[in-house]
């Protein structure tokens, strides 16, 4: 990390909109992410979490508002800029491994890929950095030439961010990663996602419903509510002594589901 880093936040969010026709995605959305931080997105189904996350990664573009990353908003890249973010600098995990993996490309290759992306050419040195980060991510080396397919739901979700973390981006992007997952398999996964987010410094943006993922992950939490920020504060602030009464709500758990 230079000098410059820590005296600017990474990602600068201001008046952040998406509409759908005359519904709202999400409207005035603005936060600061400095490096280093884990800042949890909550809010029940329909809050507009997700169509958050999409207009932050580029997946969509918002109507209105700037997302300013070293000091350039995003929205004013090009498509050749866009991309080469979201290979490096930025990563994505997705709810469902199956939208982040290459389902027919070994389990090597989904790993190693990513590194020849960001201009490695050595195949011995990609294969070593492959097997160590799948080792990383509790995946045994010999099931290195074994496709996605044959993994079960939790193994691909650790693959998914083995790719996305091997090129050691600065950035990344989580939705709902331990989505769709068995109790038992979630709870190995946030133990292993904690363990990364420590050990590598991560900056994270994180989307989810689950109280318990954010608790573990998040420095810092946004509430969201029919497509707005309704409170905002340090993770065990906001879910320990919540102000506003949906947040009071959604901790008690009557909104959860
Ligand atoms: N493609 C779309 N077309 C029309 N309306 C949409 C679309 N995507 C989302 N919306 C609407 O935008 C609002 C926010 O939805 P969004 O999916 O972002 O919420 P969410 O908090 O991520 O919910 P979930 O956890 O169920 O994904 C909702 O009212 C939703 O119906």
């Amino acid at each position: 990390m230079d000098g410059s880093a820590v005296t600017m936040p990474l990602l600068a969010v201001q008046g952040l909109t998406k509409r759908y026709g005359p519904r709202i995605g999400c409207a005035d959305v603005g936060f600061e992410l400095w490096p280093g931080e884990v800042l949890g997105i909550v809010g029940e189904s329909g809050s507009g979490k997700s169509t958050l996350l999409s207009c932050l990664a580029g997946m969509q573009h918002p109507d209105e508002g700037s997302i300013l990353w070293d000091g350039r908003d995003v929205l004013d890249f090009s498509e050749a800029e866009r991309r080469r973010l979201l290979r490096g600098d930025w990563a994505y995990v997705h709810q469902n491994p199956r939208d982040g993996l290459r389902m027919g490309v070994s389990a090597g290759g989904n790993v190693g890929e990513l590194l020849m992306a960001v201009g490695q050419r050595h195949y011995g040195a990609i294969r070593d950095t492959a097997t160590d980060w799948l080792g990383r991510v509790e995946i045994a080396a010999e099931r290195i030439d074994d496709r996605p397919s044959a993994f079960s739901g939790g193994m691909q979700q650790r693959l998914q961010i083995a790719r996305n973390l091997v090129t050691g981006p600065r950035l990344v992007f989580m939705d709902e990663p331990t989505g769709g997952l068995d109790v038992s398999v979630q709870a190995r996964l946030l133990d292993l996602l904690r363990g990364l987010v420590r050990d590598l410094g991560l900056s994270v943006v994180i989307v989810t419903h689950d109280l318990a993922v954010v608790r573990l992950l998040a420095d810092r939490l946004m509430v969201m509510k029919s497509g707005r920020v309704v409170e905002t504060g340090l993770t065990d602030q906001v879910l320990d002594d919540p102000q506003h009464a949906y947040t009071q709500l959604l901790v008690s758990s009557v909104l959860q589901v």
